[in-house]
């Protein structure tokens, strides 16, 4: 059977000081932020995945964006290595998560850099945003370590928002969303669809037609409800002040065999 298992971190004692890049700094209620995580966690149980908790690791103000840190692919785990060196502390405890679960484990290796949140999965198809913080080698070794299992490997240039997902995820059916203006290149996507919002590219899948989102993206809800699917949405504000997604929140696993 697939696996329903979902990584999570909860968020540290400095989240406060997290990095920002593309938008200006705003002040972090880390009490509420920690509501919403919980609240986050808890749709994600009752969505029927098993959250497991990483280890905590709160001298790193980012660590609660756990999806940063680590690949997956198949039952392989990379382990990446963060663009930001404030950042790269934080594979630590997820090194030890995915081996107790049984992957095998791989690392992107110095020079390369890369940050989970610049690879999206659509099939077997893994784009790789090349920004600001993933560099050309880590790309490579992504290539060198996913190709030989069967993925194709695309790359994409990002410059306009954080990783390639702040900039496009993709529905059940494979359909890449994004809202254009944040887009580099949306002719790199076979299918494409625009959305009326930033916040309305991100998407979680949690199964069947339900789609995990921000609150802060209703038309766009409302676009996917039209398309047969249906949205679930949570609050996630605190977060979205660091630059944080739905996605990186977690990381899903979903093709262990138990
Ligand atoms: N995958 C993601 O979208 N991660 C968000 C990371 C936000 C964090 N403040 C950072 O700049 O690294």
């Amino acid at each position: 059977m697939p696996s329903r298992k979902a990584l999570v971190r909860r968020p540290g004692p400095r989240l406060a000081e997290g990095l920002v890049t593309h938008v200006e700094r705003e002040k972090i209620d880390v009490d509420l932020a920690l509501e919403q995580w919980e609240a986050y966690t808890e749709t994600l149980r009752a969505h029927g995945w098993e959250t497991i908790e990483v280890d905590p690791a709160d001298d790193c103000p980012d660590a609660v964006f756990v999806e940063d840190t680590v690949v997956m692919y198949r039952n392989v785990a990379l382990i990446a290595r963060p663009g930001a060196e404030s950042r790269r502390e934080e594979t630590d405890g997820v090194e030890e998560a995915v081996a107790r679960l049984g992957c095998s484990v791989n690392w992107i290796w110095e020079p390369g850099t890369l940050d989970g949140g610049d690879v999206l999965k659509v099939g077997d198809t893994i784009y790789v945003g090349r920004g600001g913080r993933t560099n050309a080698a880590g790309l490579q070794q992504v290539r060198a370590a996913f190709e030989p299992l069967g993925a194709r490997v695309v790359a994409v240039p990002v410059s306009k928002v954080l990783h390639l997902k702040s900039a496009v995820t993709a529905l059940p059916d494979g359909t890449v969303i994004g809202h254009i203006p944040k887009v580099d290149r949306p002719s790199l996507f076979p299918r494409f669809l625009s959305v009326p919002e930033e916040a309305g590219s991100h998407v979680v899948l949690l199964g069947g037609p339900k789609l995990l989102m921000s609150a802060t993206a209703p038309r766009s809800a409302e676009l996917f409800a039209d398309l047969g699917l249906e949205p679930v949405t949570v609050d996630i504000g605190e977060f979205e002040k660091l630059e944080g997604c739905v996605t990186c929140l977690s990381v899903r696993l979903r093709e262990l065999y138990a």
